[in-house]
């Protein structure tokens, strides 16, 4: 694409170049390392490094054109813009050619839920014969391909040009509080905005829960025309930001458990199979979902919500969440031999624990035992409030060292004690080897006991310890192969 079609997407730049031919730009780099020849690279000033200081480098490897925020004199065509974060979203939904207008675009955002929700969207879709894109914590998949997943929203680049090669005909996408602040999303195109919930998350990075509301919010910026916006009214933000949207005239569908919601979900039991009805239109549908808790509950009926208002038959919606296979990671249960259920899940914030417990409450567990940790480095705020929720609704919890993330391992030791004397209710240990901690609780499993592992989910450990294990998953499954004396 020549260079001169490409800047026609940003309102205003400065030629930082005092003459420039029209060169024919190949590729877009917001990554020095990854430049050749002919291409255009992107200058961010990140949290990490200065992508202006690897100016040079992307020239050097045949850089045709840069974009960045500094006044600088270089020998290629150099264009200054007042934000590269915005110019590349916008450069590189261009140079793909809008590849969002081409598909219905589905955006979830929300603290808790995005990953299962889309999941079960994925599901219903396909069950009624549309092919979907789907990016996220998980993976990304275009075209059936899974790719890896580098952040849970993709950079620009990754996501316009994998929406370019998707032939599918939806993308649902995962988008995050730190995407929607870097722009990731900008030059995107939204059909249905999708909001979960909003609980104490992130707050090292946002400040507080009105900025980090407001980077949720965000997300509504980018509806296409006729998009829609469909929120979950579970708690007092979601309330909040049907008014904000409101107020903006964007068409806004609710769902709830009382009140005027499109979508209303009565008659929950969970003591048994996780059953509901969901009341639209004036008429009810019962649904029997395979995934234990409240929360998925909450999460089938907003997409639930979702596949309504795409146009799909509500008796299809509900054969397929009944079929429903679940996620990795999330409420996965391994039986032990004496009667007990071993769960690991993702849950790494106070709600999501809430409810992971109460399940099991409902379930009537004759013990409950909570194995976490915290991730080393981040939003330390949340910690308290964590450990007061898991001592409160559990008979015992192991702290664990699971993913220092850079922090001295004393350092964190440290905390998990004071942390524990403080808020534990005398309920609480620290063992410092997740694995360790694992195979305590494997030992000592009751008839009837439930056994929460989470924070990790399908995620790997970085830890410095050498057992031959490197996830929660593995280390059920050697135990429950009966090599436990691996761990002696
Ligand atoms: C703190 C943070 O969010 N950082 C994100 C941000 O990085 P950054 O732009 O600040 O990058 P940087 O490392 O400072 O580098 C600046 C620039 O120099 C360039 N560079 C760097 C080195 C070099 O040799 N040459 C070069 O050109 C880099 O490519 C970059 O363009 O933008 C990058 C591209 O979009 C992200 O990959 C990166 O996510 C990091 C890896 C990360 O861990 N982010 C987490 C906090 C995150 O975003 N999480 C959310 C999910 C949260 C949730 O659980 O809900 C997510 O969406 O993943
Ligand atoms: N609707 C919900 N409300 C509260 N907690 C939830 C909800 N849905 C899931 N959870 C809890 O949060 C955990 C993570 O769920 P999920 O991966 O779907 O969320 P997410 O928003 O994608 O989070 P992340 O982006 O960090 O992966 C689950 O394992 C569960 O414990």
């Amino acid at each position: 694409m020549k260079l001169s079609k490409l800047l026609n997407c940003l309102n205003e730049y400065t030629v930082g170049t005092s003459q420039y031919s029209d060169v024919n730009i190949t590729g877009i780099q917001m990554d020095s390392r990854k430049v050749v020849k002919g291409d255009l690279f992107v200058a961010i000033s990140g949290f990490e490094s200065d992508g202006h200081k690897f100016i040079e480098q992307a020239i050097v490897n045949g850089a045709s054109a840069v974009v960045g925020e500094q006044s600088l004199s270089l020998k290629v065509p150099y264009f200054i813009v007042n934000n590269s974060r915005l110019a590349l979203g916008r450069l590189a939904s261009m140079f793909f050619d809008f590849p969002s207008k081409r598909k219905k675009v589905i955006g979830i955002t929300g603290t808790n839920g995005k990953t299962t929700v889309s999941y079960m969207l994925k599901h219903i879709l396909e069950s009624n014969g549309f092919s979907t894109a789907l990016f996220g914590t998980v993976s990304y998949t275009v075209n059936n391909q899974v790719y890896e997943s580098t952040n849970t929203t993709p950079n620009p680049i990754q996501l316009q040009e994998l929406l370019a090669k998707s032939l599918d005909e939806f993308a649902i996408l995962e988008v995050s509080s730190h995407a929607l602040t870097q722009a990731r999303i900008e030059g995107l195109e939204i059909d249905y905005g999708l909001f979960t919930n909003l609980s104490h998350e992130h707050l090292d990075y946002h400040g507080n829960m009105q900025a980090y509301f407001k980077a949720k919010a965000s997300m509504y910026n980018f509806l296409k025309p006729d998009g829609k916006a469909l929120v979950s009214e579970f708690d007092f933000w979601g309330d909040k930001l049907s008014n904000v949207l409101g107020r903006k005239e964007i068409p806004v569908r609710t769902l709830g458990c009382s009140g005027n919601h499109k979508l209303i979900i009565e008659k929950i039991n969970l003591n048994g199979e996780t059953e509901f009805t969901v009341a639209i239109a004036e008429n009810n549908y019962n649904i029997n979902l395979p995934c234990p808790g409240l929360h998925n509950v909450y999460n089938a009926a907003l997409a639930f919500l979702t596949a309504y208002e795409i146009g799909i038959n509500p008796k299809q919606i509900v054969k397929a969440l009944e079929s429903f296979p679940g996620v990795p990671g999330r409420f996965e249960v391994v039986q032990h031999p004496r009667g007990a259920k071993f769960i690991i899940d993702y849950a790494h914030t106070k709600d999501a624990f809430e409810f992971c417990l109460q399940t099991a409450k409902e379930h009537k567990a004759k013990k409950i035992t909570h194995i976490y940790g915290f991730r080393g480095g981040r939003d330390k705020m949340k910690r308290e409030n964590m450990i007061k929720a898991s001592s409160s609704m559990c008979d015992h919890f192991i702290l664990t060292l699971d993913d220092l993330n850079g922090i001295e391992k004393e350092e964190m030791l440290n905390e998990l004690s004071k942390l524990n004397l403080q808020f534990g209710q005398n309920k609480g240990k620290v063992i410092a080897d997740r694995t360790i901690a694992i195979q305590t609780a494997w030992k000592k499993a009751q008839a009837g006991e439930w056994i929460f592992i989470t924070g990790k989910g399908p995620e790997e450990y970085e830890t410095e310890f050498t057992l031959p294990v490197s996830s929660d998953k593995e280390v059920l499954t050697y135990l429950q192969e009966g090599i436990s004396e691996h761990f002696a």
